[in-house]
């Protein structure tokens, strides 16, 4: 029997990378050169079984609460448009649900008065008050890992040469970040075409690259996470149980001139229900990501038109066409 070949991502201990960022700047940004992916371990005060424990508490909800959350494309009752639940569709080869949350920002603030959706305040579903805690623990996790990914984006700064706190500006007031739990359950019966890749395989989510800035994805001890290497293979990535997989978006590659790299990847059905967690780091609406981080900012001398990350990413999301915001107002880009 001929043995899975695996891809076995560059893994960095935050914990001594945080001791040693010299080193640990170099291993990151040659990781994020060279694969555009990283594994992580070693994350102090970061417990993946609360992850775990978010999707199973969430998922086992009855139809009825999941209603009450739901996105109003699914349920024309509810506001909610960018943040809440959102359900498995049988006519599509995307096969997941998913509940989403960001860090609300307060009511007075301009842009939540305007009705930007991005800053759309995170709905919640109600809780008996005895068990699992899981607003709580989900905003608990929002924070740690936001403060994670400013950890390694101050090692990616002393790995580039650059100031410290570079990207801090981007991301420290009303960033767009989205913190989504995932549960993808098999394909009941024969997939659809779409779904079926090459060898037999089946996907669960086609081949994407992330449009945000990176990506922090727990995927506990599932298969089924496949990257493109550079000779244009697919290959499964092997689970990290107890630490976290960072992968670079599309922003994060233009911000440094395409240096890093966004890699394509994909989800395959495994047959059995399967679990994720990714936190998607994005910066504030109106950053201008029309920068280009490798270059000391004093070096900075040519004129840069200023893009709005908001509007630069509402592109993409309608190029991409993915089915999550597939229905969100249809004139949102031109708006800001
Ligand atoms: O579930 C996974 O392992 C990956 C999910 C993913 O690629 C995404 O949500 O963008
Ligand atoms: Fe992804």
């Amino acid at each position: 029997m001929s043995s899975v070949e695996y891809f076995d991502l560059p893994i960095v201990s935050l914990k001594s990378a945080s001791q040693d960022p010299r080193a640990g700047g170099r291993d990151v940004v040659k990781a994020l050169e060279t694969v555009g992916f990283l594994g992580i371990v070693d994350i102090p005060e970061f417990d993946v079984k609360k992850l775990q424990q978010c999707c199973s508490w969430f998922f086992q909800q009855s139809w009825e609460v999941k209603k009450s959350v739901m996105k109003r494309n699914f349920n024309k009752d509810n506001t909610n448009i960018y943040r809440g639940y959102f359900p498995v569709l049988e006519d599509s080869f995307s096969r997941k649900e998913g509940f989403e949350i960001a860090a609300d920002v307060p009511y007075d603030d301009p842009d939540v008065i305007s009705g930007n959706f991005f800053y759309e305040h995170s709905t919640w579903p109600p809780e008996d008050g005895e068990s699992f805690e899981f607003k709580k623990t989900m905003l608990e996790m929002y924070l740690r890992l936001h403060n994670i990914a400013m950890e390694i984006l101050r090692l990616v700064s002393v790995g580039l040469g650059i100031r410290e706190t570079s990207f801090e500006h981007f991301f420290n007031e009303k960033p767009c970040s989205t913190f989504r739990l995932i549960h993808y359950p098999p394909w009941k019966g024969p997939p659809p075409e779409g779904a079926k890749v090459e060898d037999g395989k089946v996907v669960t989510t086609p081949v994407h690259t992330d449009s945000g800035f990176l990506t922090l994805l727990a995927t506990f001890h599932y298969h089924g996470l496949e990257v493109m290497t550079s000779e244009g293979k697919w290959l499964p990535v092997r689970p990290i149980s107890d630490g976290l997989v960072l992968n670079v978006g599309d922003l994060f590659s233009k911000m440094v001139g395409g240096r890093f790299h966004a890699t394509q990847h994909r989800v395959l059905d495994i047959g059995i229900d399967r679990y994720s967690v990714p936190f998607f780091l994005e910066p504030r609406f109106d950053a201008n990501i029309n920068v280009d981080m490798t270059i000391p900012f004093e070096d900075q001398r040519y004129e840069r038109r200023v893009e709005k990350y908001g509007p630069w990413v509402l592109k993409r999301m309608a190029e991409k066409n993915f089915f999550e915001f597939k229905d969100l107002p249809n004139s949102s880009a031109e708006k800001y």
